[in-house]
């Protein structure tokens, strides 16, 4: 679904991440950590096309990304689900209306009953008529995931999702994106908490992806 062959990227000509071969096989588990600013957002951009490979080969669900037109790109994105580091929302609509957005973005029909399962399953029901400013820090992590979900994409990409939250709050965020995992998503989770990795690595079977020396690698089974 999403492959990488010896790909290289960076920003204003200079090359940031390079030699990078992955396959992201459906119903996969990974992390990708790293030290902050080794470009774990960078490669989750990437994944989505929202930045093209300066050399080698970037596929997704079997298309040449560099070769794609917008259209292209944007019928890919309605199967990748993205949880964007610092979660933004329209501050006028509710949380519900937020979450519910991305459907009506696409012109497609709201199924009110699906709208309010999937806020109950991210345990925001109650809050589904506040507004974005009324969510805690947590609440905003969950109501992002649930927007990321709604157009039941095969992929989800999490950039730093437990970044602000406490410990308890992490593993909730975390037990979602398990389970989609065990529906038979796919799921790669930028993060730089070991600890989190160590604890999901006992739910789940993943693979810890780590970026040093502008380099992917596979992490050793310390991780
Ligand atoms: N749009 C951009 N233009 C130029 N440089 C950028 C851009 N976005 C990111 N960078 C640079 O690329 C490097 C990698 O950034 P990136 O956000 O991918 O790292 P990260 O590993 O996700 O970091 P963090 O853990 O702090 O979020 C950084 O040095 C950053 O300043």
């Amino acid at each position: 679904m999403i492959e990488l062959q010896d790909v290289a990227v960076g920003y204003g000509g200079s090359e940031l991440l390079a030699e990078m071969s992955l396959k992201l096989v459906p119903g996969s588990f990974h992390f990708l950590t790293g030290p902050s600013g080794a470009g774990k957002t960078t490669f989750l951009k990437l994944c989505y096309a929202e930045l093209l490979p300066s050399a080698g080969f970037l596929g997704l669900y079997g298309q040449d990304a560099r070769t794609m037109s917008r259209d292209d790109i944007a019928q890919i994105r309605q199967r990748i689900g993205v949880v964007h580091q610092d979660c933004q929302f329209l501050d006028h609509l509710s949380v519900a209306e937020n979450v519910a957005l991305p459907l009506t973005v696409a012109g497609r029909p709201i199924d009110a009953q699906a709208l309010t399962e999937l806020l109950a399953w991210v345990g925001l029901k109650a809050q589904m008529d506040a507004l974005p400013a009324q969510l805690s820090g947590g609440e905003r992590q969950r109501a992002a995931l649930a927007r990321a979900v709604i157009m039941s994409p095969e992929v989800i990409l999490a950039d730093e999702p437990t970044g602000n939250l406490d410990w308890e709050m992490s593993l909730r965020l975390l037990s979602l994106l398990v389970q989609l995992n065990k529906m038979g998503k796919t799921v790669l989770i930028a993060t730089h908490d070991l600890n989190l990795i160590r604890q999901t690595k006992a739910q789940v079977s993943a693979r810890v992806l780590r970026i040093a020396n502008r380099r992917l690698q596979l992490a050793g089974a310390d991780l």
